[in-house]
């Protein structure tokens, strides 16, 4: 055998055995590691009740984006914490339950470490502005209930409407995957969709947000204004919360309005089926800072509603509800507030969602046309309350008496209040939910609270430690061969060479 031979096999053997080392390596580096699952609890202390709502997501990916899931909602039995004013020590118990359910749902093991917060919207910001010393009493009964639990309590606080307005653009956009990455995340993404942000819209039972990116938002009206920078991009964003303009107290308002005008304790309401009654007790109608400015004194205490289901009178109706007389802006939605033009898709969640998914015109595959949804609302009201009544058994009456008056109203807040038209109507998607996770301001809340969305775009490689290991293999192999298919060219093995036996 001549030396070079020689030389040649040995760095072959030794091409080979580096070879098998790489291989070995980047099985073992691969294998799946045990996951370190991090969790956290939010708990929506909403006007009309509470819910609470467990996440989780991997430790090691923290700060990417649409890495944190929604794994648990609980519906807290009863109302919304604001309606504990009366029997304020009841407020914290009331949430047990669910506890108890984010206890079973959570590893015993992270309790200790599972952030939990509680913010608290419109019906406490109405029940502080009626009667403070309630407010705060409710707050610390919750606060004590929450600091018993055994996870890591982060405080019970309301939150302004600037705030719920915010957290709810920053969730969907997180969730919708709106805050691109670099490298090739960034260029898998761009593929897939558009590089825009989406506005929310959110409606409750007490207060309304409209939150959107604007480019053309002036100074004009600095507290509609906010400023992110997230993963390395900024946003300037438009945003509004109208308080006493969530369907209930929409509806408060209403019945105030058409309580100035009435001569005898019954009032016909186009807004409600025919053949449907409701009475309203007129003691405690006004002490609600979304009426109290109507209060008015009547010579009796029990109001009879009967319903009329006549939509265009109930359109007209609620249209008095957004004054477009004063805007000392540019442009205004109502009530002189401010509001850019109107820019981009917007995703429309909460009871824009129940309502409209309940006349199934959510239109999940594409967008049903505006003149279609008034057509079906309008025909939806004017049934009788009976034939409403048997046909949804199974839905509360609450609910099930008043989606003509809801569709209604959102499309007078949608046309009237902020001027959408037939065809920027196609650009709203009524969502519950996007993938496993409830659309709404919980997720943002926390994702900021956590600091899990930075500011700047996290250094990454390129490339995963699992493809670098791949790639080096793959180089090794191609490498390899080329030195063996070099060796066999220069040096046919006699046994490969013609005409040996
Ligand atoms: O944001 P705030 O104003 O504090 O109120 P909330 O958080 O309690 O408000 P929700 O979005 O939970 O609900 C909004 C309204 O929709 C009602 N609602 C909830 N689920 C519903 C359903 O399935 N069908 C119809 N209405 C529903 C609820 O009673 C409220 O009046
Ligand atoms: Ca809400």
């Amino acid at each position: 055998m001549s030396s070079t031979r020689k030389i040649l096999l040995i760095l072959g053997f030794l091409s080979t055995l580096a070879v098998i080392a790489l291989i070995a390596v980047a099985v073992t580096q691969n294998k799946p590691l045990p996951k370190n699952i991090k969790y956290g609890i939010v708990l929506d202390a909403g006007s009309s009740h509470t819910n609470l709502y467990v996440y989780e997501w991997p430790a090691e990916k923290e700060n990417d984006t649409g890495v944190v899931k929604q794994v648990e909602v609980c519906k807290v039995e009863g109302p919304g914490i604001s309606g504990y004013s009366h029997a304020t020590e009841k407020a914290g118990p009331s949430l047990a339950q669910c506890l108890q359910q984010a206890k079973e749902v959570i590893p015993s093991t992270q309790h200790k470490e599972t952030p939990v917060y509680l913010g608290a919207t419109a019906g406490m910001r109405l029940l502080r502005l009626e009667n403070e010393s309630a407010a705060d009493e409710v707050l610390s009964s919750v606060e004590t209930t929450l600091r018993l639990a055994p996870f890591n309590f982060q405080g019970a606080r309301i939150i302004t409407g600037q705030e719920e307005g915010a957290y709810g653009w920053i969730t969907i956009n997180y969730l919708l995957g709106s805050f691109k990455q670099s490298g090739w995340k960034k260029l898998l993404h761009s593929l897939k969709s558009t590089s825009e942000t989406s506005g929310a819209l959110d409606l409750g039972g007490a207060s309304t947000q409209i939150t959107f990116v604007s480019k053309e938002l002036s100074s004009e009206s600095p507290e509609n204004q906010l400023y992110f920078r997230l993963y390395g991009k900024d946003y300037q964003v438009y945003t509004h919360s109208f308080l006493c303009y969530g369907k209930d107290q929409a509806l408060q308002q209403k019945l105030a309005r058409d309580l100035q005008t009435v001569e005898s304790s019954s009032l016909l309401d186009p807004c409600f089926h025919r053949g449907y009654q409701r009475t309203i007790n007129i003691s405690d109608f006004f002490k609600n800072p979304c009426t109290s400015d109507k209060k008015k004194q009547l010579p009796f205490s029990q109001l009879y509603i009967e319903g009329e289901g006549d939509y265009q009178k109930c359109r007209e109706n609620i249209q008095k509800l957004f004054d477009k007389t004063n805007c000392p802006y540019s442009s205004c939605s109502f009530n002189g507030i401010y509001l850019p033009p109107l820019q981009g898709d917007f995703g429309a969640f909460s009871a824009f969602y129940f309502v409209m998914n309940f006349l199934n015109l959510a239109g999940e595959a594409s967008p049903v046309p505006l003149n279609k949804v008034t057509r079906t609302i309008e025909s939806f009201c004017a049934r009788p309350w009976q034939e409403v009544k048997t046909m949804y058994q199974n839905i509360k009456e609450k609910y099930l008496s008043e989606y003509c008056f809801s569709g209604a109203y959102i499309l007078s807040l949608l046309e009237n209040g902020y001027e959408f038209t037939e065809d920027n109507w196609q650009r709203i998607h009524f969502l519950g939910k996007i993938g496993s996770s409830d659309a709404g301001w919980t997720l943002g809340y926390m994702l900021n609270l956590t600091n899990m969305i930075p500011a700047e775009e996290p250094a990454v490689p390129p490339l995963s430690h699992g493809s670098y290991v791949g790639l080096m293999v793959l180089c090794s192999l191609v490498l390899v061969s080329v030195l063996l298919f070099a060796w066999l060219l220069f040096h046919k093995p006699k046994c490969l060479q013609k005409g040996v036996v």
